[in-house]
């Protein structure tokens, strides 16, 4: 994978990580034969998740969902850079038009990530502070988020029916899928120190604040020697 040259850091790209046979295969699958949750009607995204599922509360691994099985579909989409497989693999469906908001995959469980793209092209956007970057997203790249567009950016997707790309043009949205791929740290804690960002540092704050505040009182306990 090579290192695309723009800000943020730490974006790494191969394109046609798969043929377009292969994606049209895919595609099939998803369309016509995959049992996704019920949208009720509505046009957001919907996702699959394989592998362990993720506890928000905890920020582990969810003790009550069972480990459910890379499908043999999946297998061979599996980036190997890594040496091991990763723990946690989720397909996403994105009907023309659904987005994903700006946001940082939590930092303690895992390291960096990566996604694949199929179907439609879409622009993902990187932010920091006022600072934008747009990503186009194209059909078969994976892409791997590390360093500062992992820990000190945000990405997200806008809802929206159409996307304006660098020379101006307008694109229609269309229907997009994606598999996203996570390693488990081996400890669940990022030493990164965005406390803006990052859920370690934030925790770490917490207790900093609640040990002082601690502090304060226990020393107002102390009586007055005078
Ligand atoms: O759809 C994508 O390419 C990325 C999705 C994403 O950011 C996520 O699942 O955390
Ligand atoms: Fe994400």
């Amino acid at each position: 994978m090579e290192e695309l040259p723009i800000e943020p850091r730490g974006i790494f790209w191969q394109s046609d990580f798969i043929t377009v046979d292969h994606e049209q295969k895919l595609l099939q699958k998803f369309r016509h034969e995959l049992q996704w949750p019920d949208s009720k009607g509505s046009s957001a995204r919907l996702s699959l998740h394989y592998g362990y599922t993720f506890d928000y509360k905890t920020f582990g691994v969810d003790p009550d969902i069972p480990y459910k099985t890379f499908p043999d579909w999946l297998e061979p989409l599996i980036p190997t850079s890594e040496g091991r497989p990763p723990e946690q693999v989720c397909l996403q469906y994105y009907p023309p038009g659904a987005g994903i908001p700006p946001h940082v995959d939590t930092h303690s469980p895992y390291d960096q990530l990566y996604a694949l793209s199929l179907g439609a092209p879409v622009i993902m956007q990187f932010r920091l502070g006022d600072q934008r970057t747009d990503v186009d997203l194209i059909p078969r790249s994976m892409m791997q988020m590390s360093g500062d567009s992992r820990l000190h950016w945000t990405h997200g997707i806008k809802k929206r029916k159409r996307d304006t790309l660098s020379d101006g043009m307008i694109r229609l949205r269309e229907e997009r899928w994606s598999i996203t791929y996570r390693w488990l740290r081996k400890e669940p804690e990022c030493d990164c120190g965005d406390e803006k960002l990052c859920d370690t540092a934030q925790r770490r704050l917490g207790i900093e604040r609640e040990y002082r505040w601690k502090q304060q009182n226990d020393d107002s306990a102390i009586p007055n020697s005078s």
